[in-house]
């Protein structure tokens, strides 16, 4: 009965919503009408999912183990509430009604991921294509299109075979190469004529980081002097290898698609970054240096050799021998391999310059930069706290960001994938879906998109992360970042959150 009231009340409140919310959230207006038309009429808004989060099912269907399951079953003292995906939002069975609802709140596009192991439970096509996976994700994707929403397909966000990681050590390897591309090639070839838009990675500087340098996700390697619990793993070189890998992998997908498949399905393919933006902790030069420096080990670690053949010379210089080298082949292969870059944005932070590494012996990716970084200067805060300490409302970053792309980067074309921020520890349907914060978060980041769109900026689309509230890696169900919230009390019943009203209006045409 109470869960019937508060449906009602939220279907109510949906009608009634027009006219209540943008009265009662402090709107940062720089145009009227603020509404999608201010943007061109090809622009994109949609809402990002990724398999491991949303799916369930992890065993189901002839699905093999990721890394990911592995680590979470592994691990759970790594994931601050001890849950996983196993079940995850049940989106593998709900996801024709999930998607409706796409098409009620009015988005344009909707990303997925695919998860490797559901087409190819052991990694290769040697051992082995499950029909019921391709079946499933053709499922999907029609569901999608015949709703008459765009996908946006990324190809890996995270969840490798455990089998490759067991035969070779997974992105370790340059042997990843090969078994990815005869993944994707499955993907290009049973779903390529309804996907336009294919990413082959997602933010691989978090894959890195997390899984090689730090160890907190999978595969969870990092030095023994981190004290996090993993049992193998080198800081300082394995991100590096890692990513280098991601590269190549990406690099092979990308000239696949473009000799093979492209001229006949006419689609695009880049891969997804994230970054922050970084202000100077100071007006002294050294401060101001810190900031590009941190720019090019979070951003320029992908970006400059998908757009100039090679590694930031901040990184040769300050990582040397430990940064691996591309052949002349391999950096002819990566540099210009993407159509389009997905960009994901969440805050900035200060940046100060430190002169050594805090540990000259112990030596990580993650203090290769000599930057420090904070997120309060002079006792001000970036950006207003939100649910999740490490991220803070900040939307000139992203303005700021784009430009930086623009001027550094050859001004590609840019799809906003991700952008979004979290309350934590709401378990209450009517106040999760009371996320006025959300609603203003949307508004100023929007606006910045459209400043720097503006300004010449070729930014094509804008997905909100996330579609609905999931499970968010180490933090599990602690944090919801969705514009719809899910009861993870009630069997996951779904209820459009105030920022999904919102956005709907915003959509309207
Ligand atoms: N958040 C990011 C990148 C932010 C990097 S900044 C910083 C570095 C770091 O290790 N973490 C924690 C983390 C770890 C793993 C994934 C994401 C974030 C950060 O948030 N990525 C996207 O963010 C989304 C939100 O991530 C949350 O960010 C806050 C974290 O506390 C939470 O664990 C994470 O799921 C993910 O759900 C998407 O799958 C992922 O594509």
């Amino acid at each position: 009965a109470i869960s019937l009231l508060i449906f009602l009340a939220n279907f109510l409140s949906m009608i009634e919503f027009s006219k209540a919310a943008n009265a009662k959230v402090p709107s940062h207006t720089i145009s009227n009408p603020f509404n999608r038309t201010i943007f061109s009429p090809d622009f994109l808004f949609g809402a990002s999912t990724s398999s491991y989060q949303y799916e369930g099912a992890w065993n189901e269907d002839g699905k093999g183990p990721s890394i990911v399951d592995t680590f979470v079953h592994t691990h759970p003292e790594k994931i601050l509430d001890r849950s996983n995906g196993d079940i995850a939002l049940d989106f593998y069975h709900r996801y024709k009604e999930d998607v409706k609802l796409a098409k009620f709140e009015g988005l344009d596009a909707f990303r997925i991921s695919i998860a490797w192991t559901r087409i190819l439970p052991k990694g290769s096509v040697k051992k082995g294509i499950n029909q019921a996976g391709i079946d499933y994700y053709n499922s999907l994707i029609n569901e999608i299109v015949a709703l008459g929403i765009k996908p946006l397909v990324t190809l890996f966000h995270w969840d490798l075979p455990q089998a490759l990681e067991d035969e070779y050590l997974g992105f370790l390897s340059p042997k990843v190469v090969d078994d990815y591309v005869d993944f994707v090639e499955i993907c290009f070839k049973n779903f390529g004529d309804r996907v336009k838009l294919w990413a082959t990675m997602n933010e691989p500087w978090i894959f890195t980081s997390t899984g090689y340098d730090s160890g907190s996700l999978a595969p969870g390697r990092c030095s023994a002097w981190m004290n996090n619990n993993c049992t193998i793993g080198n800081s300082g070189t394995e991100p590096y290898i890692a990513g280098h890998n991601i590269l190549l992998a990406h690099a092979a997908a990308s000239k696949l698609y473009r000799q093979k498949y492209k001229p006949i399905q006419k689609g695009q393919i880049g891969t997804i970054v994230v970054s922050h933006w970084f202000e100077p902790a100071s007006n002294k030069p050294e401060d101001k240096k810190a900031s590009i420096r941190a720019l090019d080990f979070m951003l320029g670690w992908f970006m400059h050799p998908l757009t100039y053949g090679d590694y930031p010379i901040s990184m040769r210089k300050l990582v040397g021998k430990r940064l691996p080298k591309f052949t002349p082949k391999e950096s002819m292969l990566v540099k210009d391999s993407c159509d389009f870059i997905g960009l994901n944005y969440y805050t900035s932070n200060f940046a100060a310059h430190i002169s050594k590494p805090p540990n000259t012996v112990n030596i990580s990716s993650g203090t290769d930069n000599l930057v420090n970084q904070t997120t309060s200067r002079n006792g001000k805060l970036i950006g207003d706290p939100t649910g999740v300490s490490i991220f803070y409302v900040a939307p000139k970053g992203l303005y700021k960001l784009l430009v930086y792309i623009k001027k550094f980067y050859k001004n590609p074309i840019v799809y906003i994938t991700e952008c979004g921020m979290g309350e934590s520890n709401i378990d209450d349907v009517a106040k999760g879906i009371n996320d006025a914060q959300r609603v203003d978060f949307y508004q100023r980041h929007i606006k910045a998109l459209y400043r720097a769109f503006r300004e010449g900026v070729h930014v094509k689309g804008f997905f909100a992360w996330s579609f609905f509230d999931n499970f968010e890696w180490g933090s599990g169900y602690t944090q919801r970042f969705g514009i719809n919230f899910v009861d993870y009390k009630n069997n996951l019943k779904r209820y459009p959150k105030r920022s999904a009203l919102w956005m709907k209006k915003f959509l309207l045409k």
